[in-house]
């Protein structure tokens, strides 16, 4: 079963079709790639998954149950966690308590507990303490545990978004044109971080990106988007050979 499966999904913007008739089936364990050219309709997509947006038609499953109509917090407990384009973290916090903040979702002490600094706050706040700084460590951030999110270098914020999002414990992660501003070094270190987190925790990935390199080199399957429909999917090597998205896409 996909871990993933999307079907005739469609939303309009006043007059705008911005996606139509999309489909998309994702294995557990897969990279999984989204392209297209400038204003296709790719993070709208992203923005249904998550439910920011509810679709005017389709349905949508993560590991075989409905996700449309739930609040984005609760398909992020379903198991589907995000990183933007333009990075969002919270910046007046310390690396350490961005993914504490991710932790949250899954805390498991009371708001009168939380207010009234019960013990059972302290017991659950050290144990989230401990988790965070294991993520962290598996990311080589833990040495800036207590370093302003704003203060880290930008390749490191984007570590460190993929960090908060995993902290959520997703089946899915969606990450959004995550190579969007970095040098080709940092593009080429984010190829190993993602590699190193579907491996590592054994996740299934979607990503949006422009940059063909970082694509052809880590996505093992690929869907094209033009003007909100699907244009080709399949296989990364067969779809960038594919006539139709090198005249939409890849040859502009
Ligand atoms: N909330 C909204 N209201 C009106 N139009 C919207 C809204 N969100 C997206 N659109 C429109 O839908 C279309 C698809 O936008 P979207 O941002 O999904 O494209 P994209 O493929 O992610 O583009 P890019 O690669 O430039 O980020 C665009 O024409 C955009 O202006």
């Amino acid at each position: 079963m996909a871990l993933l499966e999307v079907k005739n999904l469609g939303i309009s913007f006043g007059g705008l079709r911005a996606v139509n008739e999309f489909h998309l089936h994702i294995e557990k364990g897969c990279l999984y790639g989204l392209i297209g050219p400038n204003g296709a309709g790719k993070t709208t997509v992203f923005n249904l998954l998550t439910g920011v947006y509810r679709p005017n038609e389709g349905i949508i499953t993560l590991d075989g149950e409905p996700i449309i109509g739930k609040k984005t917090i609760e398909i992020n407990k379903a198991g589907i966690a995000r990183t933007f384009q333009n990075i969002r973290l919270f910046k007046d916090l310390t690396v350490l308590d961005n993914v504490k903040a991710g932790l949250h979702n899954h805390c498991k002490y009371s708001t009168v507990e939380g207010i009234l600094r019960l013990p059972r706050y302290f017991k659950v706040e050290k144990e989230m303490d401990e988790k965070a700084m294991e993520l962290l460590k598996v990311f080589d951030l833990d040495q800036e545990a207590r370093t302003l999110a704003s203060n880290l270098p930008y390749g490191k914020q984007r570590k460190l978004e993929i960090t908060r999002a995993l902290a959520t414990k997703p089946k899915l992660l969606l990450l959004d044109e995550p190579a969007a501003g970095m040098n080709p070094n940092e593009t080429k270190e984010l190829m190993e971080t993602i590699r190193f987190v579907r491996d590592t925790f054994d996740m299934t990935i979607l990503l949006i990106e422009h940059d063909m390199k970082l694509v052809s080199g880590i996505c093992e399957e690929l869907t094209v988007l033009n003007f909100g429909q699907v244009l080709a999917e399949g296989k990364t090597g067969d779809v960038l050979n594919n006539p139709e998205v090198i005249k939409a896409y890849l040859g502009e």
